[in-house]
């Protein structure tokens, strides 16, 4: 299978013209209070009256009155049945098969498509399985993604807002054919589509979870994979550690020697992934510390808000930027620098923290170690630069700074 990347801007989805952007833009709307230090975090992640609901209901446009994300957190607990292995190391083979014994690949784009995927597997099997439908959705998605970012969209939301609405409108058309298709086919599958068709679920609470666990975890998921594996091509020392790891994970788990890897891989029990792969661990930890420039946002719904001297008025959105902790030198010294073993001083907060901490959180996990997993075991990576490359906290979609490609050579050629 070939990947199925594809492109949609937001002027070519609502044919908006320099004027009618100009006009949208001098709109504006108050900014809003960006909390920062430990209190400001505590806060910002404790208060029960700061809403991430609220936000996404303004970031996502009227479309998204139906749009239900404490669905998606109901969604993602029972999708646990459906993450394991072998459900998702299939995908990892495809897109490994398709790059064959050598690929120059492009780290903002080739392991996103995967990451994509591998989350709307446990979603939607069919989606999962269809590579044309998949090239339609993920540049929509990536849109009202895109759009949905509080640090790139400038808070222009009467312009985001029509993007999303339009973007919005043709994913929700992508998903109801599929829900006519699985209805008219009478097949059953094992997917949460089916367990919310078998619900009685209407159309729009099916497209609101879809687009909620694309959102949530396909950009995450491959921003983050596709950091790991860089830093780990650059870093000869952690790289052979976490080889030497899932060696003996295999070994332990394969039926006989000569079981094919995929195979193997794929039969190793969630328990173990979860249990057996310290060093793993300790590379996802410190990647997410270091390449996740995630801004996360929250409305006040209750009163104003007392923090010190700071008043915090009731309906004023609020943001916490991870660079904060994330990438404080006090926190972590010499932040930019990718050390799994560094010891954590600050509030770890790469999955989140609080109420609204990360639900895909296994999911996400899963998927990464198993990738991971299948292209170090089968390729020799390497990037072609001195020192590793350095995350651009300045976007939301965190490239490299310097222009940088990963190249794979398959070991057995
Ligand atoms: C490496 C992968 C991932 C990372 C780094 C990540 C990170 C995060 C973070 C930082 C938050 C908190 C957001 C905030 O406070 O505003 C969050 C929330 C969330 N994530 Fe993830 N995520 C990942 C994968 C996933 C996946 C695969 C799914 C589901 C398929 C998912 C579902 C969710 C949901 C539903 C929430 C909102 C939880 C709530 O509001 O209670 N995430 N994630």
């Amino acid at each position: 299978m070939g990947g199925f990347m594809g492109s949609a801007s937001c002027s070519s989805l609502l044919n908006l013209t320099p004027s009618d952007l100009g006009a949208l833009a001098s709109m504006a709307i108050p900014r809003p209070i960006v909390l920062s230090g430990p209190e400001g975090r505590r806060i910002f992640f404790k208060e029960k009256n700061l809403h991430l609901y609220e936000t996404f209901q303004s970031l996502l446009g009227s479309i998204s009155s139906e749009f239900d994300p404490h669905q998606v957190n109901g969604v993602v607990r029972r999708m646990s049945a459906i993450q394991k292995p072998d459900n998702l190391q299939f995908y990892c083979q495809q897109q490994l098969d398709s790059w064959g014994t050598q690929a120059d690949l492009d780290p903002c784009s080739a392991f996103h498509e995967i990451a994509f995927q591998m989350v709307m597997r446990p979603a939607s099997f069919d989606i999962a399985d269809d590579p044309a439908l998949l090239s339609r959705l993920k540049p929509l998605v990536d849109l009202v993604d895109s759009t949905s970012n509080t640090s790139e969209s400038s808070w222009l939301p009467n312009i985001s807002s029509l993007c999303k609405i339009s973007a919005s409108a043709r994913i929700y058309r992508i998903i109801q054919a599929e829900i006519q298709k699985r209805r008219s086919s009478g097949s059953h599958k094992r997917d949460t589509l089916q367990q919310m068709l078998d619900d009685g679920e209407s159309s729009f609470h099916i497209f609101g979870l879809m687009l909620g666990l694309s959102l949530a975890g396909a950009r995450a998921m491959g921003t983050t994979v596709t950091w790991l594996i860089m830093y780990l091509a650059s870093d000869p020392h952690w790289s052979a550690a976490v080889q030497k790891e899932i060696e003996t994970l295999i070994s332990v788990h394969a039926a006989s020697p000569s079981q094919i890897l995929t195979e193997t891989l794929s039969s190793i029990p969630l328990q173990a992934w979860e249990t057996q792969t310290p060093t793993l661990d300790l590379c996802i930890r410190e990647t997410l510390r270091i390449a996740q420039p995630y801004t996360a946002v929250r409305k006040n719904v209750g009163p104003e808000l007392t923090v010190g001297p700071y008043t915090i008025p009731s309906g004023a959105s609020v943001v916490y930027p991870f660079s904060d902790t994330s990438i404080n030198p006090n926190d972590y010294p010499n932040p930019m620098r990718w050390d799994p073993s560094r010891e954590f001083r600050g509030d770890f907060i790469g999955w989140g923290a609080g109420k609204h901490a990360c639900k895909g959180q296994r999911l996400g996990t899963l998927s990464m170690k198993l990738l991971v997993a299948s292209v170090l075991m089968r390729y020799r990576i390497t990037m072609g630069m001195q020192a590793p490359p350095v995350p651009d906290w300045s976007s939301a979609a965190c490239r490299p700074m310097e222009k940088c490609g990963i190249k794979l050579t398959a070991k057995s050629s």
